[in-house]
Order: structure tokens, then C-alpha cells, then sequence
């Protein structure tokens, strides 16, 4: 491992972007029996499947000693002839597209280098790694936001780079996402990509442009909440509160997916919260490293409502679930105060009439 990461940063953003063109073409050409229902009732598509296979079969050729902890299994998928069937025509068509430049043959790329059904089922098995707290690993979702790509929101392709339960390096695809947020009609299409102690950058879905990505100062009355559309993943109402207690008066942008990390961290919005509806869901690394460490290199702080570091070397999940608090570093303290204050009404400490 170079200890810039040069390489490693190469390989994740073509394999990302090699995953967002292909969930890109597939949504338009989707149809309702394309989509299975998995054991905790949430939707996988041939989309988060075959996008799965691409970036795995990559980084395997790249790196074929890291370990990666992928969201999904081909366990249900080997079941269904026909989902196997398509899952495989749409990752051969993403592998075998013209390489373009600094893409190399050996990662398993390129015209001619056709996969078979076996290759791909093991590709998205090779996912199967349990993360942990020591080591180098890579965390995959290959699709965040499912729901958000079914009703063609915003979803994003997200991979990560751990070593030794810390966030190396963070690549979120958006294909929804408009490039410039003061032309929401314009392009679309973005890759962030950050590296721990070197920045972070967002550039267009074909690599040009990269820019580097930084948090604007947001004077306080202009600050609002990134929150998730989904009302069963974050906690709205307490949001809401949060909110009141911080005076902030714009509404909150509802959006799925990491796409909030990114909004937050070139100033589309100026905190993420994302506190537990339910006690017993924990929340799961795949859904967290890239966006902690694009905030990070960016100016933010990401914490949970404690204040502590999201831990990501206890495996799949984050552990027991306090939320997600990020914002920029100068106004993250303030927040967490807010927060604190709110879950404290909340549990009845605090009389609100004395507040
Ligand atoms: N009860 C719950 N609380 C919090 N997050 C949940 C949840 N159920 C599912 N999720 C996660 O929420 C992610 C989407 O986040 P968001 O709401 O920000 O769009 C999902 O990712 P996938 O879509 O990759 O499965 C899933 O992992
Ligand atoms: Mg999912
Ligand atoms: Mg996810
Ligand atoms: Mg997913």
C-alpha cells in the first residue's frame, strides 16, 4: 500500500464510476420483477447486484489480498434463474465497456473480457468479509439508497477503504445528483472523493473537472437539515425539535442515500442528523465510511449524538445506535448541544417550559 493511496484512489473511483453507468442505464430500463425483497422486508434490485459484481470483480484484480465487506450476498439472487440471467448481462456490459484512460486490462476490464455466471455470483460473494478492528479492508454498498433509485431520487454507488477501523479513503458516485447545485436543471451526475490528510474533490461522472470540496461558511440563519426521505431510518419529529432549538426556520431537505454527505459537504445544506425511529437497528459501516470521511476532509466533524467518533472497527455495524451528527467543525458543537437538549425533553430531564 502506497501511503498516498494514489493507486488504491484510482482503482475506486473507475470502479465507481464503471457502477453508477451502469445502475444508470439499468433504472431506465427497470421493470417491477427486476427487484427482490430481502429477510429485513428492504428491497435489493438487479442494480445493487450487478454493481456489486463490477466494483468487487475490480478490486479483487487490483488488490486481491484486501478483504471487502459488501452489503449484499447472491444467496436469494441463486435462486431465481432469470434475476441470475440479467444480473450477469448488465455486469459483463459495465466490465467489457471501452477502458478509458489510466484503466488497465489487468483489473478484469475492457472489450472481450467476459465473465460467466459463476465469476459473478462469487464476485458478489466476495463481500462477505466481517470488517473487524484490525487490518485493511473495503466496505461496499453498491446501491445506497435502493428506494431512492426505485423511484428515481437521488442513491449513490458508495466504497470506502479501512485500515485499522479508520476511513482512508471515501468515493461516492451520484448519478442524480446535478453538479452545480445553483443549476438543479443542469448536469447530473457527480463523483466525491476524499482522502484522509489530503482533501477532498468532487468531479463530473467522466472524471473531468475535479474540484476541491470544501464547506462553506453558512450563516446560522440560513443553516437547514439533510435528513432521510425514509420516515423508518431517522427520527423526523426530533429533527424538527432540533431544529426549533436552534432557531433554524428553512425546511429540511429530504433526500436518500450518502447523496446528504455530499450536499453537506460543498454547502447544499448544513447538517446531516440521523437519529434512531426504533430501538434494536444498528446502523451499518457501508452506509457511513465513505460520507465520514468526505465530510472530514472537508471541513465537517462526524459524531454521534455522545459526541464520539462513529467506531468503524466493530464489524458490519456501528454498534449499539446513538445517530449521526455531522455538520461543519466550527458549528458541529453547537448542534450536539442541541441535540443533547432535545433527547433530554425528550426522555423527560428537562421541563420544556424552563428552556
Ligand atoms: N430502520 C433503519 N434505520 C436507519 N437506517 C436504515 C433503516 N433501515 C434501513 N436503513 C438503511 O438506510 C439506508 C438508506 O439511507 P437513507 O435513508 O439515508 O437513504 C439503507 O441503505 P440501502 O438503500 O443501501 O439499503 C439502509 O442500509
Ligand atoms: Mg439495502
Ligand atoms: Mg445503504
Ligand atoms: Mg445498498
Amino acid at each position: 500500500m502506497s501511503t498516498s493511496l494514489s493507486i488504491e484512489k484510482q482503482v475506486a473511483i473507475f470502479a465507481v464510476r464503471r457502477a453508477c453507468l451502469l445502475t444508470s442505464s439499468v433504472f431506465n430500463k427497470l421493470v417491477k420483477n427486476e427487484t427482490l425483497t430481502k429477510e429485513d422486508k428492504s428491497p435489493v434490485t438487479v442494480g445493487d447486484y450487478a454493481a456489486q459484481a463490477v466494483v468487487n470483480t475490480i478490486l479483487k484484480r487490483a488488490f486481491p489480498h484486501d478483504p471487502i465487506v459488501g452489503e449484499e450476498d447472491a444467496d436469494d439472487l441463486k435462486r431465481d434463474p432469470i434475476l441470475t440471467k440479467r444480473v450477469v448481462e448488465l455486469a459483463n456490459e459495465a466490465l467489457q465497456s471501452d477502458l478509458v484512460l489510466g484503466e488497465m486490462p489487468e483489473w478484469g476490464i475492457g472489450p472481450g473480457q467476459e465473465k460467466s455466471t459463476e465469476d459473478l455470483l462469487s464476485a458478489i460473494d466476495q463481500g462477505n468479509h466481517l470488517g473487524g478492528h484490525n487490518g485493511r479492508f473495503w466496505t461496499l454498498d453498491p446501491i445506497d439508497g435502493t428506494k431512492g433509485f426505485l423511484r428515481g431520487g437521488q442513491y449513490a454507488v458508495c466504497l470506502a477503504l479501512i485500515v485499522d477501523a479508520n476511513v482512508k479513503l471515501g468515493v461516492i458516485g451520484c448519478p442524480n445528483l446535478p453538479c452545480n447545485p445553483s443549476d438543479p436543471d443542469g448536469e447530473k451526475g457527480c463523483i466525491f472523493v476524499a482522502v484522509h490528510g489530503q482533501g477532498a474533490q468532487q468531479m463530473s461522472l467522466s472524471g473531468a473537472n475535479p474540484t476541491p470540496v470544501v464547506i462553506p461558511e453558512i450563516p446560522s440563519g440560513s443553516l437547514n437539515f439533510l435528513e432521510s426521505v425514509e420516515a423508518a431510518h431517522s427520527d423526523h419529529s426530533f429533527n424538527e425539535r432540533v431544529s426549533n432549538i436552534l432557531s433554524i426556520s428553512r425546511t429540511p431537505t429530504r433526500m436518500d442515500s450518502q447523496a446528504k454527505y455530499c450536499c453537506l459537504a460543498r454547502g447544499d445544506g448544513g447538517v446531516y442528523l440521523r437519529m434512531p425511529t426504533k430501538a434494536g437497528y444498528k446502523e451499518k459501516i457501508w452506509d457511513h465510511a465513505p460520507g465520514t470521511v468526505l465530510i472530514e476532509e472537508a471541513g465537517g466533524t462526524v459524531t454521534d449524538s455522545r459526541g464520539l467518533p462513529l467506531n468503524f472497527g466493530l464489524g458490519k455495524t456501528l454498534g449499539e445506535n446513538y445517530g449521526v451528527i455531522a455538520a461543519r467543525r466550527d458549528i458541529h458543537g453547537k448542534v450536539l448541544d442541541a441535540v443533547q437538549q432535545a433527547k433530554a425533553i425528550e426522555e423527560g430531564e428537562i421541563d420544556q417550559a424552563k428552556i
